[in-house]
């Protein structure tokens, strides 16, 4: 048996977000989101699920923290639903909203766990998608107006900010591909919500220095790893563009302030061209104190002419899959960790997600989840292998706490640790959860 330690300052955690588990989305003041919208739109969602009531953690916070503290962790990252703080997007604040999330931070500090709180996770509030929303350039700045009141009011309390959650799924996922809110299928609209997020992100870190808050700032891009098939010149290109699509597109303007041009170029041949305005990449490229790493999954790929956006297509060559369909790949996990070090320097990197999505369910109390261990022990090996390779990781919070609303595919496909059944709202620890608290207490797990 080998022994993989990991070094004595490694932060563990856990990930929600609020529309996946929160619900009570009529209450409290909420204003609605277009995930509500989006949830309701028949044919939108796997068997019309949607947020109303998810895993009920607007009420059972408590119950999901005391099972925080049983876990053990150093981190909790959540995030907060912006149409409970603004219900109209801007303009008047819900002053419920603001409570509900000084309830919940109070209660991870009293219990030593450290919150890490994601400004935007996708449920954008209606009225600011009525106004265009984030094709309209007005969204930037609503959107730094509620980050501004956020970061006045927990001062002191939330001291890890993310601000976006996977441009890629709000841009692309949502505006091209058209699977997750509002559903749009338009390449130019994609690349104008991608830029306007990017600005976003950008005015958001300077307001955060300008206050001169306390604490860290930085984005959490969902990133996954296409290797090339061979070595033909034409693969390894399908496979840089397809990377590129996930990473350089979401990493060159915060840490180089420009667009790869290789893609622009390609972007263009497609009829989606950049609209910048002056300084937006300088307001872009605003340092951040980290950055956010979400991985769960890569693919071998090829070039194919004409096939999908790139003249990429992946390439089955075998590997095991998740019961949502993804493959599990955890030298991708090491491959994309070592080449974003080599490539944008030694940014202090968080795992903010990575998880998997088994459907197992309870048997007499217990819920036998050995792929979903298998997986976390896999993707920590290859994370602990990217560390010794002077990767700069500074904590892994996998993904999730607990099953949730997994978007299009709603509670048809669960991520958690700890299984929900979504008539009763009962949490039952899975035997991953177990594993998971003892490689926490250890800091090392045995392979
Ligand atoms: C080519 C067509 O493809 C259609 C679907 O394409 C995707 C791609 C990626 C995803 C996806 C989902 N997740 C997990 C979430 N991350 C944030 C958190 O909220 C988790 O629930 N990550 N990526 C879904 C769908």
């Amino acid at each position: 048996m080998a022994i993989i330690q990991f070094p004595k300052d490694m932060k563990w955690g856990v990930a929600t977000a609020s529309y996946q588990i929160e619900g009570a989305v009529k209450e409290g003041g909420r204003g609605p989101s277009i995930w509500d919208t989006f949830s309701k739109t028949p044919g939108k969602v796997v068997n019309g699920d949607n947020g109303d009531v998810a895993c009920g953690s607007y009420y059972k916070y408590g119950e999901d923290i005391e099972i925080m503290d049983d876990l053990g962790v150093d981190y909790y990252r959540f995030s907060v639903a912006w149409p409970r703080i603004f219900p109209n997007g801007t303009g008047e604040v819900n002053q419920e909203g603001l409570n509900y999330y000084h309830n919940l931070v109070d209660r991870l500090l009293e219990k030593g766990i450290e919150p890490m709180c994601t400004l935007y996770h996708w449920d954008l509030p209606q009225v600011i998608q009525d106004n265009g929303g984030w094709d309209n350039r007005e969204t930037i700045d609503a959107f730094v107006e509620y980050a501004d009141l956020m970061f006045k009011e927990f001062e002191g309390k939330i001291k890890y900010w993310i601000t976006f959650n996977e441009p890629w799924c709000v841009s692309f996922l949502s505006n091209f591909i058209g699977a997750h809110a509002p559903g749009n299928k338009d390449l130019q609209l994609a690349v104008n919500v991608a830029h306007h997020l990017h600005v976003a992100h950008g005015k958001t870190v300077i307001r955060f220095r300008e206050l001169g808050m306390e604490g860290k700032i930085g984005y959490a891009p969902n990133v996954e790893w296409n290797e090339p098939y061979s070595d033909k010149q034409e693969d390894i290109d399908a496979c840089n563009r397809a990377n590129a699509f996930f990473i350089d597109w979401f990493f060159d303007p915060v840490f180089k302030g420009s667009y790869p041009q290789f893609m622009v170029d390609w972007f263009a041949t497609k009829g989606a061209t950049l609209n910048i305005q002056d300084g937006d990449m300088e307001t872009i490229s605003q340092p951040i104190d980290f950055i956010g790493i979400n991985y769960y999954t890569g693919s071998v790929g090829r070039y194919k002419e004409n096939e999908g956006l790139f003249d990429h297509e992946r390439v089955d060559t075998g590997y095991q899959k998740t019961d949502i369909g993804w493959n599990i790949y955890p030298e991708g996990f090491y491959k994309v960790l070592t080449h974003i070090s080599k490539t944008y320097g030694d940014v202090p990197i968080y795992i903010t997600e990575n998880g998997s999505c088994y459907n197992d369910e309870p048997e007499n109390g217990q819920v036998k989840d050995e792929r979903r261990t298998e997986y976390l022990r896999q993707h920590l090996v290859s994370l602990h292998r990217a560390m010794e390779n002077g990767v700069n990781i500074k904590g892994y919070l996998t993904w999730s706490l607990l099953d949730n609303f997994e978007w299009a595919e709603g509670y048809s496909m669960r991520f958690g640790i700890v299984h929900v059944n979504y008539r009763t709202l009962e949490r039952t620890k899975k035997d991953s959860f177990y594993w998971y608290k003892q490689t926490i207490a250890n800091n090392f797990f045995e392979v």
